[in-house]
């Protein structure tokens, strides 16, 4: 069974790999289906393909370095040509929630600097409403009890990320995220704008109206939805 989504992530991945042409510049997202695109992009660069990535995270980086893919620091490029990202759940009109991995923040920042953003996802994380996932919500450190208190005043039971060990998650920005579980999230414009202005929140997991592509790994291949 895990063997089978494993699957699909990779048809996803690898797939998003032939939108990348020479010369571009790309970010690099998060998470496990990225892995098998920065992988099978290593391949591609040893046959001779000619791009830089913008990693959004730190694994995203040791990857990237694992796999032979040039990097570039965000500070020295305006523009991406392109950014490559997974997703936690996608809904027909493209709207996400990302940040099952806590990288939320540096994917959005990546993302919005892309002329093109493609969520490569596997079936199991489309949906037809947000919110059975758990939206992340970045928070600074500092008070972070109070944030979570106010949180909780949005309809949610929001709770701090934790790790294994049981220690509060810690993002690579030096914050914590709080995972917060919405019946169903119905006007996830307005409920990104309210959250965004509550003190104490970075970024909400919420990414809107920014995927030009969908690709979407099943069992027998991959749909590529397009908008
Ligand atoms: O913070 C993590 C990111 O938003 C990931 O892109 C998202 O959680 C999807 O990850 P995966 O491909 O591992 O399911």
């Amino acid at each position: 069974m895990i063997y089978d989504v494993e699957e699909k992530k990779k048809k996803a991945g690898e797939k998003a790999v032939e939108y990348i042409e020479d010369g571009m510049t790309i970010g690099l997202g998060s998470g496990s289906t990225v892995y098998w695109m920065i992988k099978r992009l290593g391949e591609r660069i040893k046959q001779g393909l000619e791009v830089k990535g913008v990693p959004s995270s730190l694994r995203t980086e040791a990857w990237a370095r694992e796999f032979g893919v040039p990097l570039v620091y965000f500070s020295e490029v305006n523009r991406l040509d392109l950014a490559i990202d997974g997703a936690d759940e996608v809904d027909p009109d493209f709207q996400l929630i990302k940040g099952g991995g806590g990288s939320l923040l540096r994917e959005k920042l990546v993302a919005d600097a892309a002329k093109k953003l493609i969520i490569i996802v596997d079936e199991s994380k489309q949906v037809q409403k947000l919110g059975s996932f758990p939206l992340p919500v970045e928070i600074v450190r500092f008070g972070w009890e109070n944030t979570v208190r106010k949180l909780s005043t949005f309809g949610c039971n929001p709770t701090l990320r934790t790790t294994e060990d049981g220690e509060a998650f810690v993002t690579n920005n030096d914050n914590y995220i709080v995972d917060c579980f919405f019946d169903a999230i119905t006007e996830p414009e307005a409920l990104h704008r309210e959250l965004k202005l509550l003190l104490g929140v970075v970024e909400t997991g919420l990414f809107l109206n920014r995927t030009n592509k969908v690709i979407v790994g099943r069992k027998r291949g991959v749909d590529i939805l397009e908008r």
